[in-house]
């Protein structure tokens, strides 16, 4: 579990991105953090790492304050997957992926079989494990940063806006591609997006931020679908108009529900019977 307890963050020139944050990451589920740019999002989740230290408050992982925690070991302990994969351009794919275990000590025959495996789990070939990254289209490099990510095993893993620089074909595929890898390795991922859907296709625990990551509500998404926490919420996830609010139409075969567009989205069944 990590712990935010009154986490606060001051940059040096005055802009309070963390103001007073407090809030309980649970392990083995996704907690997502969604809001627009600049409320804070990736300073909350550099704070785990410590990429980036608090002014003031404590985290915890594990009931572990990380405060006096080496931040190299702490960083090689917990997977991070940035935007822009943050490959190095000169080494090959399984390179790329072996870092952390050869920083730790790994063999490189070691390594080289750990680097492959973590191609499969992501969906990479072998053929592409010595390739280098600029020979690779957007998705498979972010394939790369995840199985890197996932190199050392470790228990976090932290994903900052991920899937933001692909189209949006890709991006689906990598969110399915998640959810099922998710379901198989069981870690406590943190993850930040702009996005509220991605936020709810992903999210165990969303929690919805304004500036000064402030939060305006934390739930699951049906919790925050059905009882947005006020009109703020409700117009930031698109419950009164977007494709979140439906409307029921009564037709001669039963009832339907229609989206803001006016298109029919699907059938009316309760208890399994079509009304
Ligand atoms: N190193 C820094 N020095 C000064 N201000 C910073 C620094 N890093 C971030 N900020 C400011 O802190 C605030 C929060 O930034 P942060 O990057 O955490 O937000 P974000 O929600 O992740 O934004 P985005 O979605 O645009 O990436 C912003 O006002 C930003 O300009």
């Amino acid at each position: 579990m990590i712990e935010f307890e009154n986490v606060s963050k001051h940059y040096p020139d005055g802009t309070v991105a963390v103001k007073d944050f407090s809030l309980q990451i649970p392990a083995h589920r996704t907690t997502v953090f969604v809001g627009s740019s600049g409320c804070g999002k990736t300073t909350l989740l550099r704070m785990v790492n410590r990429m980036v230290d608090p002014s003031h408050g404590v985290l915890r992982i594990d009931g572990e304050d990380i405060t006096n925690k080496p931040a190299v070991e702490l960083r090689r302990s917990i997977g991070y997957v940035m935007q822009n994969s943050g490959l190095m351009p000169h080494f090959t794919v399984a390179e790329n992926i072996a870092t952390v275990p050869r920083l730790q000590g790994m063999s490189k025959a070691a390594s080289r079989k750990r680097a492959l495996e973590l191609m499969e789990t992501v969906g990479l070939i072998p053929g592409q494990a010595d390739r280098y990254p600029h020979q690779l289209s957007g998705g498979q490099q972010q394939r790369v940063g995840v199985a890197r990510a996932l190199a050392s095993d470790p228990n976090i893993l932290l994903m900052d806006e991920p899937f933001g620089a692909v189209d949006p074909i890709v991006r689906a595929e990598l969110q399915e591609e998640l959810l099922r890898l998710q379901r198989e390795l069981d870690k406590a991922i943190v993850f930040v997006t702009h996005d509220i859907d991605e936020a709810f296709l992903l999210g165990d625990q969303v929690v919805i931020l304004a500036a000064g990551a402030q939060k305006l509500q934390v739930g699951s998404p049906s919790e925050i679908i059905e009882h947005p926490a006020n009109d703020f919420v409700a117009s930031f996830i698109g419950a009164q108009r977007g494709s979140r609010a439906l409307s029921l139409k009564q037709t001669e075969h039963g009832t339907v529900l229609i989206d803001a567009q006016g298109r029919t989205q699907g059938k009316l069944v309760e208890d399994g019977t079509v009304q």
